[in-house]
């Protein structure tokens, strides 16, 4: 595992110099067919990932974002690949705040085993693997082990949640929250806040696809956190997000989370119902 991440944390930061020199240049933006923009960056980084990926392992496939329909048609059938957001945040991207990230995801039979989560701007990558730990390496330095902070009742939670995609589902959800303060941050850096004790929890509702979470689900349960479903009617917590297990890849209603959280949110004292104390 240790030999195969540090391939994979090399292919991600190469695809970080494919994506940085057109930040650094001109961003064209196009609209796929969902409306959802796309830049020469996205189909840079897709490109060399996919083929860096594929000589590395030749006998486990790609899912990545930019994929065509054709190249993941059998998708179902596969008990292990890579998958793939070339590039998480192109909002962000295109706003050039620094908030977007590659991320790389080993699946093997629906769970992420290995993700790796590289942010060129902030220099920085976050990768893990199961059962060898949740690290964060700055360019230059020494890798850190990061564990997240267990939350204590009489603290206030520390929410993120997306900068560019918000919906009325995310709102009402936070008026279920005890005493909290809100921040809003691109991409999958999100999980990172949370993976390195930062943040304690991360509610979304709706609007991601798989290859937004699938590293950083691993690197969050390294960190000794988790990424469950959430029933949004009950504000019950359920199974841990499942990977190529439906027809869709877009991903049900979740919750990140860190250690300890997930059973505090069962507890009924900690949903106070509509509150208007947020910081
Ligand atoms: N309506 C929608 N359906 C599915 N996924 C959506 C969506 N709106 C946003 N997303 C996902 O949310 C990601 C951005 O996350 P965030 O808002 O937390 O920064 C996008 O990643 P990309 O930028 O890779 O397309 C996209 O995959
Ligand atoms: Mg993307």
């Amino acid at each position: 595992m240790t030999e195969l991440l540090e391939s994979v944390k090399n292919i991600a930061w190469d695809a970080c110099g494919a994506i940085m020199s057109i930040y650094q240049d001109s961003i064209e933006v196009t609209a796929k067919s969902d409306s959802s923009p796309l830049t020469q960056a996205d189909l840079a980084a897709h490109r060399l990932i996919v083929e860096r990926l594929s000589s590395l392992a030749p006998s486990w496939p790609t899912l990545s974002e930019e994929s065509d329909a054709d190249e993941i048609r059998n998708r179902l059938s596969w008990s292990i690949f890579w998958l793939i957001d070339p590039l998480d945040g192109t909002k962000e991207f295109i706003n050039r705040n620094g908030e977007f990230t590659v991320n790389i995801a080993l699946v093997h039979e629906g769970k992420p085993i290995l993700g790796v989560i590289a942010a060129p701007v902030l220099n920085t990558m976050w990768y893990g693997a199961k059962d060898n730990g949740a690290w964060r390496q700055r360019a230059g330095e020494a890798a850190e082990p990061i564990a997240t902070t267990a939350w204590k009742p009489d603290q206030v939670l520390r929410v993120v949640g997306s900068r560019s995609h918000g919906s009325d589902e995310f709102e009402r959800l936070l008026k279920a929250l005890p005493p909290y303060h809100l921040q809003g941050v691109g991409s999958s850096l999100k999980f990172c806040r949370i993976a390195e004790g930062a943040a304690d929890c991360y509610p979304r509702p709706g609007s991601t696809c798989e290859w937004d979470t699938g590293a950083a689900h691993i690197i969050l349960e390294e960190a000794g956190g988790a990424v469950l479903q959430l029933n949004t009617r009950t504000l019950q917590v359920e199974e841990a997000l499942q990977y190529n297990q439906r027809q869709s890849l877009i991903n049900p209603d979740f919750i990140a989370l860190g250690a300890g959280l997930a059973e505090q949110w069962n507890l009924p004292t900690f949903l106070k119902g509509a509150n208007d104390e947020s910081t």
